[in-house]
């Protein structure tokens, strides 16, 4: 087994790690740490540990560093275990993973593994990014490409309500094409998603099934009441799982999406040259355009017993 550890993940991580560390040294397993560099590293180390058979590759990090280990084990056949130490874990949270160490610990020795179906998106400049649970355009990614990673460290998910709110008087919300197996539709921000979860633990596509190929789309239209306020009330109604039922806000299932700039959006964003801001499992992901469609296969990731019984 090896350890693909992100040292700039969430808060308390090294503690996390040699809780983690202590629960698998108990149960007789010995687990090599790698610790990452850089972003991009988590999927090399990961490439390498599957090219030399290890059976089980840990992403010991948030969202962004479980994508990039998946990234990684693409077509091999190791398993992706996850240790959640990050900020938001909304696939730990989407699975059923126990948050604390030591129970993320036992389900990479006694779990069993399950299919994991991930995105691929595509951009302009020829770059491919894997993504594990939800790619968004527009507001959400705004307020995560300005988030300030000190804050985050320190207050965790509150920065994005923060940053959110900041985002709210000055995002100006250009409108978009989603394009959904062909079919535009004109919006102000998308969120193309594997998973049910959002921002943590809270409800957003709740049709969506992350174990097959294919999305939710939840697309934000605006509408009659404005953009703006629309962001605002969806903001509120994140935390009471209320979201999906706003009004303005509409989910579809797709196999393929293709996120486009309108031919104003860079007028209207007020700032020449800069479109919509696209975010991948909660990192800045560039800018529109963006295609999106099924990685070329699922992944296996380590569950709990009775997670794996329940599905
Ligand atoms: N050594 C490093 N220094 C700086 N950044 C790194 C390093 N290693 C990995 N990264 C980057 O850190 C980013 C954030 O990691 P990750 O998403 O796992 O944590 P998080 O943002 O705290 O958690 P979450 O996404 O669950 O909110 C990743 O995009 C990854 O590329």
């Amino acid at each position: 087994m090896l350890i693909v550890f992100n040292p700039a993940a969430g808060s308390r991580r090294r503690r996390r790690l040699a809780r983690a560390l202590g629960t698998l040294a108990e149960a007789g397993i010995l687990a090599r740490v790698a610790e990452t560099l850089h972003p991009g590293h988590a999927t090399l180390l990961a490439r390498g540990a599957a090219g030399e058979g290890i059976g089980v590759v840990v992403a010991a990090g948030g969202d962004g560093t479980i994508a990039e280990v998946a990234a990684g084990l693409a077509g091999s056949a190791a398993r992706l275990g996850i240790l959640p130490f990050g900020t938001a874990n909304v696939l730990a949270w989407e699975l059923g993973l126990p948050p604390r160490p030591e129970a993320a610990a036992a389900v990479l020795s006694g779990g069993q593994a399950r299919r994991l179906w991930p995105g691929l998106a595509r951009f302009a400049d020829g770059s491919e990014r894997l993504f594990v649970q939800m790619l968004g355009a527009g507001f959400d990614a705004e307020v995560v490409a300005r988030l300030d990673p000190g804050l985050k460290r320190r207050i965790g998910r509150g920065a994005y309500v923060l940053q959110g709110m900041r985002e709210l008087g000055r995002y100006r919300f250009p409108r978009f094409n989603a394009v959904l197996d062909g079919q535009a539709e004109e919006v102000v921000s998308a969120i193309v998603s594997k998973g049910r979860l959002y921002a943590g633990r809270y409800l957003l596509a709740p049709a969506a099934r992350p174990g097959e190929a294919g999305f939710e789309v939840v697309l934000f239209r605006g509408g009659a009441m404005g953009a703006r306020l629309q962001a605002a009330l969806c903001g509120a109604a994140l935390p009471l799982d209320l979201l999906p039922r706003m009004p303005g806000v509409e989910l579809r299932r797709a196999w393929r999406v293709e996120l486009r700039d309108g031919p104003m959006a860079g007028y209207a964003a007020g700032s020449i040259g800069r479109t919509v801001p696209v975010q991948a499992d909660g990192d800045p992901a560039g800018m529109l355009p963006v295609m999106l469609e099924s990685a070329a296969g699922p992944i296996e990731v380590m569950l709990p017993c009775a997670r794996v019984a329940e599905r």
